[in-house]
């Protein structure tokens, strides 16, 4: 593992007549109050925002069940909820031997009340778009965002709109925004064209985004950590060594980091506890994984993605500034994988009951390869995340699966084929 070099800032002075909570701009420092005006990056500078509070969170805060166990660390109390969080920590016995790590445990926030993790992020940006007074909301998706925010923004009474690359989303999360009711506009354009979109018509006013650009989305995501750390450390009394995730758009990369550095701060972490975040690519959308091993500042836009994985089809991580530093700084790695390793992820996953959408498998696939590596140790302590459930995309359970087999209505026939 590299050497961890977590740069945990001090906690900054909050602006003048703040009420505790604040945007910053993570380039320039320049401070907004964060519900005068809708702002999803910096005003002078154009750079990303992350929400900052007078208070830190500490673990004895913390009380309650799901995401709003958390609300020391959220500028609410409490959100629109159908609930979401306290997902389950697997332990995964079959796997763990496979892979040949000291502990894993797979954190499945398929188990979400929309069937993935963007549950949490749209609990707290429904909150806050309610505090905000929109009408209209929208996002661009691969499909779990999509489904995530047709159904929250359904709780809430409020309007949806979904811009979708066609051709390209799994029908699970499709039938999700359509039942929930979000006008759905599919485009003749991948995931980035769709956003592109969704951010123009957000900066002109027509609609408010929920994409992950939005900070106050990664507030609720950030809980997937803070969750993470309470349950390992009961089962355990230590912290994991790693925790792998599949990545797309960067968000969760940048949330967990978030978690961590805040607890840190807080003085509720050692530096030396704070798990290496190593991030898992599709081969052909691995922008992220390409930047790391060049060393790179940035990310270079991919204009060409494919991968089965459809969830993790993007190549222009609007994240990457604040996820960059995440890897780097816990001393983690970023690796891509082929789709044949993710299906196999997919089916190893399977084999031991958990059920898992492609792009969920890919941080299995990519444990797997980094231990074959050598990058990871046996000695290590890992979670991964899964991040969607089975039933999200039922073609590929059914590729990666066995076909049904026809028999004759008769007890004989079945025992025949049994033998
Ligand atoms: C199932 C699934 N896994 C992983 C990701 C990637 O997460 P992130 O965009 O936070 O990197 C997404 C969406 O982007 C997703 O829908
Ligand atoms: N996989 C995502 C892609 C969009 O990511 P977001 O976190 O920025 O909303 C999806 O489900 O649409």
């Amino acid at each position: 593992m590299t050497d961890l070099v977590l740069d945990a800032p001090a906690q900054p002075a909050p602006p003048e007549a703040d009420d505790g909570t604040w945007l910053e701009c993570i380039d320039c420092g320049e401070q907004f109050a964060p519900f005068d005006a809708i702002r999803y990056t910096c005003d002078d500078c154009g750079g990303l925002l992350e929400a900052r509070y007078a208070d830190l969170p500490t673990f004895d805060e913390f009380e309650g069940e799901g995401v709003w166990r958390y609300s020391a660390a959220l500028p609410f109390e409490e959100g629109v909820s159908l609930p979401e969080g306290n997902t389950p920590l697997h332990e995964m016995p079959r796997l763990r031997e496979s892979v040949g790590v000291n502990r894993l445990r797979v954190k499945h926030e398929g188990m979400n009340p929309t069937g993935s993790f963007k549950d949490r992020g749209m609990t707290v940006g429904v909150r806050v778009a309610r505090e905000l007074g929109v009408e209209r909301l929208a996002c661009a998706s691969t499909g779990n965002t999509s489904a995530a925010l047709a159904a929250y923004g359904a709780r809430a009474g409020m309007e949806t709109l979904v811009l979708l690359p066609s051709g390209k989303v799994a029908a699970g999360k499709i039938a999700q925004a359509s039942l929930h009711d979000a006008r759905i506009l599919e485009v003749d354009g991948n995931f980035d064209a769709c956003l592109d979109i969704v951010q123009e018509l957000a900066a002109d006013g027509d609609v408010y985004l929920l994409n992950s650009l939005n900070p106050f989305r990664l507030e609720g995501q950030k809980t997937i950590g803070f969750e993470i750390l309470e349950r390992f450390h009961a089962d355990y009394g230590t912290y994991p060594d790693r925790i792998v995730l599949p990545v797309g758009n960067a968000g969760n990369t940048a949330a967990l980091f978030k978690a961590f550095r805040e607890l840190v701060t807080a003085g509720e972490l050692d530096v030396d506890d704070v798990p290496a975040l190593t991030g898992v690519q599709a081969e052909g959308a691995a922008p992220m994984v390409e930047a790391i091993e060049d060393g790179a500042d940035e990310v270079r836009r991919w204009e060409e993605v494919e991968t089965r994985a459809t969830a993790i089809r993007i190549g222009n991580p609007v994240n990457a500034p604040k996820a960059l530093p995440g890897i780097r700084e816990t001393g983690g790695t970023a690796v891509a994988v082929s789709d044949a390793e993710i299906t196999d992820a997919q089916r190893a996953l399977a084999a031991e009951g958990v059920g898992v959408e492609p792009a969920s498998a890919a941080s299995v696939a990519g444990l797997r390869k980094l231990r074959d590596d050598g990058v990871v140790g046996a000695d290590e302590d890992v979670v991964c995340l899964t991040t969607g459930h089975l039933l999200k995309d039922p073609d590929a359970a059914f590729a990666a699966g066995d076909d049904p087999e026809p028999v004759a209505n008769d007890a004989d026939a079945v025992r025949a084929l049994l033998e």
